[in-house]
């Protein structure tokens, strides 16, 4: 493994392991045994095919890697994640779409199954699929006041799936998940932070990555086996829907996202972004 001293969002230079560099900057600290992975896919960080395969080799390589703690956040300016890309939704190639879903779905069983203790450092807007990757962690940090993260989809004219919804009603609660999914609400970070979405609010990414880090070093002490045998029992209830419908959540979308009541929601909201 190829090894260097590099700059990290931090401004300090570390020792650390480089894994790869494109579209995504995984870096892991030597000492900690502690990955950050730097979304870097300009100008929104918007999951497409290709970027949603790379997370998931990513996260695949990580695990098999034995880290010891993941940071997930963004190397852009203003936003962490601007959710699934529209385009891959809008005039869909049947085939791709496919593709796109099924990569969507296993890229966050391993996110939201991940073997190690995972925590997202929100520094930027995070709506729809980038609210769901940050629930999906362990942890959120996210930088205040002026950003916003949510679960949007029925602004779009869409339909958030079930396993989206039973991820934020894992994190907020049955009710208050439903109004947050049914009116599209998308929190500022005093919000988030008072409704649970989010653990923590820090001013800037500095500190939100320190207070990431502070997070994961609570592990030290505790035994991998005995983190991921509670997290699976904690989580399972909430994967074992989608693990046991893959198929069938694939066709509703397939069917779903080419009828043209849905199309025309999406043309219009597609014109409302670029205007
Ligand atoms: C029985 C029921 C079963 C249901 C089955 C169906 C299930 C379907 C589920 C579908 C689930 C979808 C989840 C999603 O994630 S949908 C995506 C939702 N995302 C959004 O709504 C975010 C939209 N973007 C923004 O709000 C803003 O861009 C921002 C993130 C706040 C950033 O603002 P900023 O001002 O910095 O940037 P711009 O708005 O100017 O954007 C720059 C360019 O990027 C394009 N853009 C933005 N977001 C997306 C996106 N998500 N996908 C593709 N492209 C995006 C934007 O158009 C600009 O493009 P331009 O430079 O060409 O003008």
């Amino acid at each position: 493994m190829l090894r260097r001293y590099i700059l990290l969002n931090t401004n300090k230079f570390v020792n650390c392991r480089h894994v790869s560099q494109s579209m995504l900057q995984s870096t892991v600290d030597e000492k900690s045994g502690i990955a950050t992975v730097t979304m870097n896919k300009p100008p929104v960080n918007s999951l497409n095919l290709e970027f949603l395969d790379e997370i998931n080799t990513q996260l695949n390589k990580l695990q098999k890697d034995k880290i010891r703690g993941m940071i997930l956040t963004s190397g852009l300016q203003k936003v962490f994640c601007a959710g699934l890309d529209i385009t891959e939704f809008y005039n869909p190639n049947p085939d791709r779409l496919a593709k796109f879903w099924t990569v969507l779905q296993d890229t966050w069983l391993s996110l939201y199954m991940a073997s190690f203790p995972t925590v997202a450092v929100i520094n930027g807007h995070s709506p729809a699929g980038g609210c769901l990757f940050a629930m999906s962690c362990d942890y959120r940090v996210m930088v205040g006041p002026k950003y916003t993260i949510g679960l949007n989809e029925t602004k779009l004219g869409i339909v958030a799936p079930k396993w989206f919804q039973d991820t934020m009603v894992a994190v907020i609660g049955q009710r208050k998940a439903e109004v947050s999914l049914t009116t599209g609400k998308m929190y500022t970070t005093d919000e988030a932070l008072q409704v649970g979405l989010i653990d923590e609010s820090l001013p800037d990414a500095d500190s939100a990555l320190k207070k990431g880090t502070q997070f994961l070093n609570n592990f030290q002490r505790i035994s991998p086996w005995a983190f991921k045998m509670t997290k699976d029992i904690s989580r399972q209830p909430t994967v074992q829907w989608l693990i046991d419908n893959k198929q069938k959540d694939l066709d509703f979308v397939l069917k779903f996202m080419q009828s043209p009541d849905v199309q025309k929601s999406l043309g219009l909201y597609l014109q409302s972004l670029k205007k």
